[in-house]
């Protein structure tokens, strides 16, 4: 009975991964009370033959519910509520309680990070853009996130994270907790609580201030010359992610990859372009140029250092707080399998995601609007502006990047230019417009 309620309702939740296909079956395959009123559950959901799992905080609560749940109702059981308590303040202090006391409930494991203290009267509130995951605000302390979807293993942030906290690298926020079981008979982490930096802003926001402050400057008015130029700041986070780099290099194993591997990532770059063609067709006039500079890469490529890297870099991923730049989400690219994410690969393909962003930033006002082409010198103005910046940046912090890796870099921006294309079809169809852009001839950086 409630995994039929469950199956009702968790297709229409914004994380669920499988929208627009019908749920075969739902089933639960863990149910373990935290506190009177407060359940986790693992479920596993059938579509097409194939499974996923979930993980939900269920809350109940007899005779009423506040009026701030009503939207987290899943049903109502003769006098029983059945809510989504992660929306539930009265009931997420429990997940705090839970870390500090590093309490373990029938296989649910709850951690704290050695040497810290969680001050468990905090209140949580869910972050606005629930995504993929839900994230849990307390109060300004700390971020929570429980993570929906399940994939067996050690999720590759907190992996990272204390990793180089260990280090006390500076341009993360500090772990504070986790939540694991084991899945599959692998540890596989539920949740991870971070500080929450209150008084940051995102690097997007940021940036899209700048662009528009040049968009509304009389034409004559240069980048540089605009009071919103993002320069200085796209050079400062060039230096904080070349410093991101040597201590993910110093944490984790590093090894140098020779050509005939490059062969593979040139391979498996071919084989990521023909599925996408095949999902976005406008992508196939571009295909040839596309291959020409993937083969270049294998050409002139020879050797590559690779480490850990962010795998999924963009101005959505850092943070500006009153001193410096914060990295965050060191999770890969949502989608692909665990083992890719946690895959050893060149550093340039963060910066490559990087530069992708600017040209994101820069465009992104832009798209399906009357004066896109009147505007476009200027997109193409800040973006170049932004990207020169933040590759000297790079350099001066310490990062490498030689006249041989120009091919390689080209090759990773396109490939992620390629998976943008894939990404925004899927999830944001007025928005391909802005990768598709990549794929014109320009000069290069
Ligand atoms: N430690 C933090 N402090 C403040 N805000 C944060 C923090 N971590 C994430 N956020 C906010 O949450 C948003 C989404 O975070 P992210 O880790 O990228 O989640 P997702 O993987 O669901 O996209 C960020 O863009 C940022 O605005
Ligand atoms: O932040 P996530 O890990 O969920 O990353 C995914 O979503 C991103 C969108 O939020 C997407 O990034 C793309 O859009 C950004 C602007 O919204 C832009 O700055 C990035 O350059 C662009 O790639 C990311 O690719 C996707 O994996």
């Amino acid at each position: 009975m409630l995994a039929e309620l469950l199956a009702a309702w968790i297709g229409r939740q914004r994380w669920f991964g499988g929208k627009g296909r019908p749920i075969d079956e739902l089933s639960i395959d863990s149910d373990v009370e935290l506190t009177p009123g407060l359940r986790h559950l693992i479920v596993a959901v059938w579509q097409d033959g194939s499974r996923d799992r979930y993980q939900l905080l269920l809350g109940e609560r007899s005779h009423q519910l506040p009026d701030r749940l009503t939207h987290a109702l899943i049903a109502t059981v003769d006098d029983t509520y059945l809510y989504d308590a992660a929306h539930d303040s009265d009931r997420t202090g429990w997940l705090l309680e839970g870390m500090a006391r590093d309490e373990t409930r029938s296989g649910l494991r709850m951690r704290h990070v050695a040497g810290t203290e969680i001050d468990t009267t905090q209140r949580s509130l869910v972050l606005g853009a629930e995504q993929s995951n839900t994230s849990l605000v307390y109060g300004d302390a700390y971020i929570c996130k429980l993570f929906r979807r399940l994939i067996p293993g050690v999720n590759p942030e907190l992996e990272i994270i204390t990793a180089l906290a260990a280090g006390n690298a500076p341009h993360i926020a500090q772990p504070y907790g986790w939540i694991e079981t084991d899945l599959d008979g692998t540890d596989t982490t539920l949740a991870f609580m971070q500080e929450f930096l209150s008084n940051a802003n995102d690097g997007w926001d940021l940036a899209l201030t700048s662009v528009r402050d040049l968009y509304a400057s009389p034409p004559e008015i240069k980048a540089a010359e605009a009071g919103g130029d993002f320069a200085g700041e796209s050079e400062r986070l060039g230096i904080a992610t070349a410093q991101v780099h040597r201590e993910l290099a110093a944490a984790f194993p590093i090894e140098v990859i020779e050509t005939h591997e490059v062969k593979r990532m040139a391979e498996t770059f071919r084989r990521r372009l023909g599925r996408a063609v095949a999902e976005v067709p406008e992508l196939r006039p571009h295909v040839s140029a596309v291959e020409h500079v993937y083969h270049e890469m294998e050409l002139l490529t020879t050797e590559v250092p690779v480490q850990r890297v962010h795998g999924d870099y963009h101005l959505g991923q850092v943070m500006r707080t009153p001193t410096d730049w914060v990295v965050l989400d060191f999770e890969g690219e949502p989608g692909q399998p665990l083992a890719e994410r946690r895959a050893l690969s060149s550093p340039l393909r963060d910066v490559a995601g990087m530069l992708r962003s600017f040209d994101y930033a820069a465009r992104h006002l832009l798209a399906g609007r009357p004066e896109a082409d009147e505007l476009e010198p200027r997109a193409q103005e800040w973006a170049d502006r932004n990207r020169h910046a933040f590759l000297d940046g790079y350099m001066e912090g310490g990062g490498v990047i030689n006249r041989a890796d120009a091919a390689l870099l080209r090759a990773f921006e396109l490939s992620k230019a390629v998976y943008e294309v894939v990404y925004e079809a899927r999830n944001r169809p007025t928005w391909v417009s802005i990768p598709l852009a990549a794929f014109r001839p320009r000069a290069q950086l």
